[in-house]
């Protein structure tokens, strides 16, 4: 159920976790990294880049990296902060779940921790510990718990993201329900703020776009593969959607030309307002994704029962 191996072509360690159901997902410890997440049938729902580089400094390109201290290019740290590109450790000692993890026997997790080494206390002088839970549930769903300590003697102030690549059939097929009507900061604008009109999100050019105080509870509608992703999260109020179209697609070294079509970062952060921990204090996301056929809602795409149901 939660197997140990070693990737034959890049030479990484991963973690394979096995649901009793068939689902699977898999992480690497180079960034606590999931890079894979299949359901029953054995289809993959995170998309992975094709040109994804398995090697440090660089962050792996697609899956669900994690963004910490900060998210983006806004603060002193480099893009979306450090521990996308760390070694992570798996943690035989973790601390007490928190009681809303709903672990259970059938249920495979891994915990996993990043705390800091030299290196990182040079460019980030804070005593921190990261610590996450991944793990998959009875109906495949999947699942982060992520949880900062200041174990320092100062307060620190993060932000913080979960990076989540979904794999689409087609990007122009897709739309995405539960941020309508909320302000957004546009990266492409300088992070200007606006205030999202449209009925529901839908893709004909790049989107870069942090929405702000989101609803617990998002869904992205795969129209062509008739599946919805519903993206369930705690803690984390921000969603960040990002897809970076034609031309940016060609200027990544680490993501095919063609491969914006395939794919759709929704991204549970803590952004506009950031974190401070105090020496002693903890602080607690989660986030959940579930894949569950369109049709699951009575035959038809009902918004409404996708996000209150
Ligand atoms: O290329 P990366 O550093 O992995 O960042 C990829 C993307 O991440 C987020 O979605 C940001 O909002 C984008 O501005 C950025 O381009």
């Amino acid at each position: 159920m939660v197997e140990f191996v070693k990737d034959g072509a890049t030479g990484m360690e991963k973690v394979l976790l096995r649901e009793p159901g068939g689902a699977m997902a898999q992480i690497h410890l180079y960034g606590g990294h999931v890079t894979s997440w299949k359901n029953e049938k054995g289809n993959e729902l995170i998309f992975l880049s094709s040109k994804a580089i398995f090697k440090p400094p660089k962050a792996i390109r697609g899956g669900i990296p994690v963004c910490f201290p900060q998210f983006g290019g806004f603060g002193a740290l480099e893009q979306h902060g450090f521990a996308r590109n760390r070694m992570w450790s798996v943690d035989t000692n973790p601390p007490a779940p928190p009681s809303s993890a709903g672990t259970g026997p059938n249920k495979p997790y891994i915990d996993l921790v990043l705390k800091p080494a030299e290196e990182e206390l040079k460019i980030w002088p804070h005593n921190f510990e990261l610590y996450q839970r991944i793990m998959l549930g009875f109906s495949g769903e999947l699942s982060s718990i992520i949880r900062v300590r200041n174990v320092d003697t100062k307060p620190f102030t993060f932000t913080f993201a979960l990076h989540t690549y979904l794999s689409v059939s087609d990007i122009s097929e897709v739309r995405i329900e539960g941020l309508e009507t909320l302000d957004y900061l546009d990266n492409l604008q300088d992070r200007e703020r606006f205030t999202e009109q449209g009925d529901a999100i839908t893709f004909d050019s790049e989107v870069d776009r942090i929405y702000l105080g989101t609803p617990a509870k998002i869904a992205i509608i795969d129209h062509e593969k008739k599946r919805t992703f519903v993206l369930k999260k705690e803690g984390l109020p921000d969603a960040v959607v990002w897809n970076p179209w034609e031309k940016k697609a060609k200027v990544m070294v680490d993501f095919g030309d063609d491969e914006y079509k395939h794919m759709l970062c929704v991204e549970a952060a803590a952004v506009e307002k950031a974190i401070t921990l105090k020496p002693g204090e903890e602080w607690k996301a989660r986030q959940e994704i579930s894949a569950v056929p369109s049709s699951y809602f009575s035959g038809q795409l009902d918004p409404c029962k996708v996000l209150n149901g």
